[in-house]
């Protein structure tokens, strides 16, 4: 591939990025903080954002002070009388910050929402950005060895409860809202803030925490870049914007996460992985990590292991069965040997939207040779992912021991036949949408796929327990599948795409009259119900259920007399 950097393909280990030694000695304090406290109601991520009082040499010398039994636990007593002498509370560095252009109801907010009763609850939703609004403490930007915190440098939407940073691809769908609620300056402050990110450590990451450096998470940069001047114009915003957005696809594009296929014509495809630069537990869920990890006897392979968690959190889909080899059996994680149809085209808008910004700015040269990359995955799309017979895009499953250097060849029975919702995400490309013929076909095996429920599109067809299966709906899924289909020329699929978004919007309005939150994800099987399942409790807040409950009454509207109840 022309436009990746040059290929230093190594075999053996992967790259790690080391961890800072606060964040060692924070995942001490989480492992003797479990042996303390025991399982029930115990959130390991807690402890790894604990800011620190003092310099860190101190607060070790007395953690090691602390009289321990021989299973490592510590007084209750102890253990809280040291916490207390020497760390502030966890979100202490986090403080409120009052967005600059917010007002109670803006100007042409929501044309297309008539219903009184509607238009009340999105005002509601629009006033959540208030709550969420943040910014680092000045101790975070003078003493930042004292926090596992990033600094960085304007004010940040955040999801809500447990996730009081920022993250990457959730600021996709906040961004969208925050459009729609007409607040472009905060809007921009995202952006700089993850291009800042991206300066400073090479990638955007997961998160603006110590603990995600190692990896970044489905890349929508340039996404969010092109939505804004969409509804801005801002030329200067794009000039600033496109060198780290060619940065960004270098990175994307580099050894780790580029892989080779052969297809049945002999003709070679670059496409994407996911690949975390991490070989141990991943230090917010370390307990837990070491936990699954325990089956494994060989360090090699629980390293292998380990790496598996932090790419498929890398993934955004943190966990499904998408990613496991045996769907019983969770150890058999195998991210980094498939290649997603989400990520690639992800990375095929990239393409595009690099395209479309360097054009606007008059760099000519970059267009072309943007246009032309898009164009080869574009084929890619047909002879790796596409499955004709099911009407749907599929994961590929690369040979074990896949290594960058050898092209792999294109195999049928490679592509994962499951149905997951990411099967469908190509239609949010325009490429694929303004094929009136591929969308009715594929619109077609999203009705019969099982996929469709009550209350929104199901992420998978299989109950495991884990957060990214069923009976899970995600906003960010709803939202690129639903404004894909109402792109398209075809009648049936705009009106399924309108159906979707009805039952999305119904569902959070009920979840949020009875239980006065907005939240993380849906059960779809059940009208008015929030999601479960996975290794933290149900979150609410929350930042990409807001953005697109925002962006579909914007784009559909509510009718005046139109019942918002469950049926
Ligand atoms: O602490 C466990 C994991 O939590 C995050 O993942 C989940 O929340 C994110 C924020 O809303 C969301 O982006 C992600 O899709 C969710 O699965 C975090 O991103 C993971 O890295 C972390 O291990």
């Amino acid at each position: 591939n022309p436009l990746s950097p040059p290929s230093s393909c190594t075999k053996g280990p992967g790259p790690v990025i080391p961890a800072t030694p606060l964040l060692s000695f924070l995942v001490r304090v989480q492992e003797t903080a479990l042996q303390t406290y025991g399982k029930s109601n115990f959130d390991p991520k807690h402890y790894v954002d604990l800011p620190l009082k003092s310099n860190l040499s101190t607060t070790v010398e007395a953690f090691d002070k602390l009289p321990k039994t021989e299973d490592g636990s510590v007084s209750v007593k102890d253990f809280e009388a040291f916490i207390g002498k020497y760390f502030t509370d966890a979100g202490d560095d986090v403080v409120y910050a009052e967005p600059v252009d917010f007002v109670p109801e803006p100007h042409g907010f929501l044309p297309k929402v008539e219903s009184p009763e509607v238009r009340g609850w999105a005002l509601e939703v629009h006033a959540l950005w208030k709550n969420l609004s943040r910014k680092v403490s000045s101790s975070v930007l003078h003493h930042p060895e004292l926090h596992t915190l990033l600094p960085l440098p304007r004010p940040v939407i955040i999801p809500g409860s447990r996730f009081t940073e920022v993250y990457y691809w959730d600021s996709y769908w906040v961004i969208r809202g925050l459009l729609a609620s007409k607040m472009y300056e905060t809007a921009k402050a995202i952006v700089t803030n993850l291009i800042f990110m991206l300066d400073t450590y090479g990638h955007v990451l997961n998160g603006a925490r110590a603990y995600y450096t190692n990896r970044s998470q489905p890349p929508l940069l340039s996404a969010m870049v092109y939505e804004i001047y969409n509804r801005t114009g801002d030329v200067e915003f794009v000039k600033k914007s496109l060198p780290p957005l060619i940065k960004e696809y270098r990175y994307w594009n580099s050894d780790i996460h580029e892989l080779i296929i052969r297809d049945a014509e002999q003709c070679n495809h670059f496409l994407n992985r996911y690949y975390a630069m991490w070989n141990k537990p991943r230090p917010e869920s370390s307990t837990i990590d070491e936990e699954l990890a325990s089956k494994f006897l060989n360090d090699s392979e629980k390293q292998q292991f380990y790496r598996e968690l932090a790419s498929t959190a890398e993934s955004g889909w943190d966990f499904s069965t998408r990613w496991m080899r045996n769907s019983s059996d969770f150890t058999t994680l195998s991210t980094t040997t498939i290649l997603p149809v989400d990520l690639n085209i992800f990375i095929l808008r990239m393409e595009l939207d690099i395209a479309f910004l360097a054009k606007t700015v008059g760099e000519n040269a970059i267009t072309e040779d943007f246009l032309r990359a898009s164009q080869k995955r574009r084929k890619a799309f047909s002879s790796i992912f596409w499955n004709e017979n099911m009407g749907q895009w599929l994961d590929y499953w690369l040979n074990n021991g896949a290594d960058c250097e050898e092209p792999q060849t294109w195999k049928a029975e490679n592509q994962n036949q499951k149905v997951f919702a990411s099967n469908f995400v190509p239609l949010w490309i325009d490429l694929f949408n303004s094929d009136i013929h591929l969308v009715e076909k594929v619109t077609k095996s999203l009705q019969n796929s099982g996929l469709l429920c009550a209350a929104g599109i199901a992420t998978s067809l299989t109950n495991s327990g884990q957060q990214w299966d069923f009976p899970n709906g995600w906003a960010p899924l709803q939202h690129m599948i639903v404004e894909g289909l109402s792109k398209s020329a075809s009648m049936e699929a705009r009106t399924v795409a309108k159906d979707i978004a009805e039952r999305w919007i119904k569902t959070n309005y009920v979840a949020y009259k009875k239980t006065g939150a907005m939240h993380e994800k849906y059960d779809v099987e059940k009208c008015g119900e929030f999601g479960g399942g996975g290794e933290y409790t149900p979150q609410t807040g929350f930042g990409w259920s807001n953005g697109v409950v925002l962006a579909f009454l914007e784009e559909f509207g509510w009718p005046k007399d139109k019942k918002i109840d469950c049926d």
